[in-house]
C-alpha cells in the first residue's frame, strides 16, 4: 500500500535547546539562542492511554507525573462531556517544567493528530529555561513559590530597620 503524506506532521525541534539535569525542578530545557515570540520549538507525537491502564498502572509510577489531559472522544453531542484521558507527550513536551509566574512557551493540542505543539510564548533571551504552565492543581511543591522566600526574609529584614530605627 502506498503511504500518503497529504495528512503528514513536519517534525522539526529548535535548534540550540539544552537539557539541563539539576535545576531546583530536575531536569529543565533551556536555550542556548534567543527565540523570538511565536517561534515553533517543536511538535511531539501523544500515546494517549486508556482509563483502566492510567487507574490500574499509571497512576501508581513516576509516568503519572509526565501525563497531560487529553480530550475524550464524543460519540454525540447530546451526551454528557466525557472524562478527560490522560496521555504521554513523547519527546521534549515531557521535560518542560511548570512555572507559576512566568510561562514562557504555549502549548497546543491537534486532538486529531494526536500532536501536541510547542510555541514561544514572548521573547525568550538565550540562557533561559522553557517553562509551560501545567494549570491550578498541582502534584509538587512548587520550586518558584519557594524562591519566594528571600524576598519575604528581605521584609523582616526590613521590618527590623524599621524597628530599630523607632526605638
Ligand atoms: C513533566 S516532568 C518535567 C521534567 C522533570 N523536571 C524531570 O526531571 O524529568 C514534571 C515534574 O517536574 C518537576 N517540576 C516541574 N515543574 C516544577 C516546579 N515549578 N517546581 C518544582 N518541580 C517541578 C516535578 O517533579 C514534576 O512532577
Amino acid at each position: 500500500m502506498a503511504v500518503s503524506f497529504e495528512d503528514a506532521v513536519p517534525l522539526s525541534r529548535l535548534p540550540g535547546l539544552v537539557l539541563v539535569s539539576d535545576t531546583p525542578k530536575g531536569r529543565g530545557v533551556f536555550t542556548m539562542v534567543p527565540i523570538p515570540r511565536g517561534t515553533h520549538i517543536d511538535t511531539n507525537p501523544v500515546l494517549v492511554l486508556s482509563p483502566t491502564d492510567n487507574e490500574a498502572h499509571i497512576k501508581h509510577t513516576v509516568l503519572y507525573h509526565y501525563t497531560y489531559n487529553w480530550p475524550a472522544p464524543t460519540s454525540d453531542a447530546a451526551s454528557a462531556p466525557s472524562q478527560p484521558l490522560q496521555a504521554v507527550v513523547l519527546g521534549l513536551g515531557s521535560l518542560f517544567n511548570h512555572s507559576s509566574r512566568d510561562q514562557n512557551v504555549v502549548w497546543t493540542r491537534d486532538v486529531a493528530r494526536g500532536t501536541v505543539t510547542y510555541r514561544a510564548a514572548r521573547d525568550i533571551a538565550t540562557g533561559e529555561e522553557l517553562c509551560i504552565s501545567y494549570g491550578a492543581r498541582l502534584t509538587f511543591v512548587d520550586a518558584d513559590a519557594i524562591s519566594e522566600e528571600p524576598e519575604e526574609a528581605e521584609n523582616v529584614l526590613r521590618s527590623i530597620q524599621v524597628d530599630e530605627l523607632t526605638r
